[in-house]
């Protein structure tokens, strides 16, 4: 989302535009990644000393994605509301070009669950979504992982912004309040929940991964079914265990975090 446009629209018929957008990069970025193998060492802490970063103990893609973030925080990505580092934010260094004024739509607060993502990209999704082999492309693989996981990251987090326009709603205001003070996590999913919503979004995720994962070729065929570039079960599983779940879970801490301040 444009948040500098002047306009921020917060509707939730927006923030789901948002969030269907988001389903494109995230199954291009998946299938990105499909075409390396596994390459287990890229997940395997302390196999490398890095030259220059003697001490970093993590894996080749923790250090990596650290490095990149790194990068993107001196061009103030991180400021904006909708971008999470996985990396602490302590470790970051400055952005080397002036900060933006971006409007405060959510409340304060320092809901972050990246570590969550990792842990689930890296243990579920990889090994489903790759050849379990090793294929030497380590630099290649670990660049189209942190493209996902910014994704993921960026999608999942997005339930800020769907807490707060489903909290504003003057209809479920008072519900609201009241289940927050209760501290009432269970009534406050229920009461964010919507079946529909969820149902059509894994319809319309699978056509788009059995879509987006064809080859189409000038002629205008298509290889339906055949050497598809990506497991589409695959794609609607991390959606139905994670995404949804996790982007729930967020809402939720928001949402219980929503009258402190
Ligand atoms: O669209 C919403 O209302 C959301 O809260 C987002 C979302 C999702 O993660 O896609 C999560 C919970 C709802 O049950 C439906 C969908």
């Amino acid at each position: 989302m444009n948040f500098l446009s002047g306009t921020e629209d917060i509707s939730l018929g927006k923030l789901r535009d948002t969030l269907i957008r988001l389903e494109d990069t995230i199954i291009f970025a998946l299938i990105e990644r499909a075409q390396f193998s596994h390459n287990e060492p890229v997940y395997k802490a302390g196999l490398y000393k890095y030259k220059g970063c003697e001490d970093f103990e993590g894996s080749f893609l923790e250090y990596f994605l650290q490095e990149s973030e790194k990068l993107h925080a001196k061009v103030r990505r991180y400021q904006s509301p909708d971008e999470y580092p996985f990396t602490e934010r302590h470790l970051l260094p400055d952005p080397i070009i002036p900060a933006l004024e971006y409007p405060q739509i959510l409340k304060p607060n320092d809901i972050n669950i990246n570590a969550k993502i990792m842990e689930f990209y890296v243990k579920h999704i990889v090994p489903s979504l790759c050849a379990m082999d090793d294929d030497q492309n380590y630099g290649s693989a670990a660049t189209r992982d942190v493209t996902c996981l910014q994704a993921l990251s960026q999608r999942i987090h997005y339930g800020k912004f769907v807490a707060e326009a489903k909290f504003r709603d003057p209809k479920n205001q008072p519900k609201y309040i009241e289940y927050i003070k209760a501290r009432d996590s269970k009534a406050i999913e229920e009461l964010l929940t919507n079946k529909k919503v969820e149902e059509d979004l894994l319809k319309r995720l699978k056509r788009k991964a059995l879509i987006y994962g064809q080859d189409i070729t000038e002629a205008g065929d298509f290889t339906l079914d055949a050497n598809l570039k990506i497991n589409v079960d695959l794609v609607v599983e991390l959606y139905e265990k994670w995404v949804i779940p996790l982007t729930k879970e967020v809402e939720v801490a928001y949402l219980l975090e929503r009258l402190d301040n």
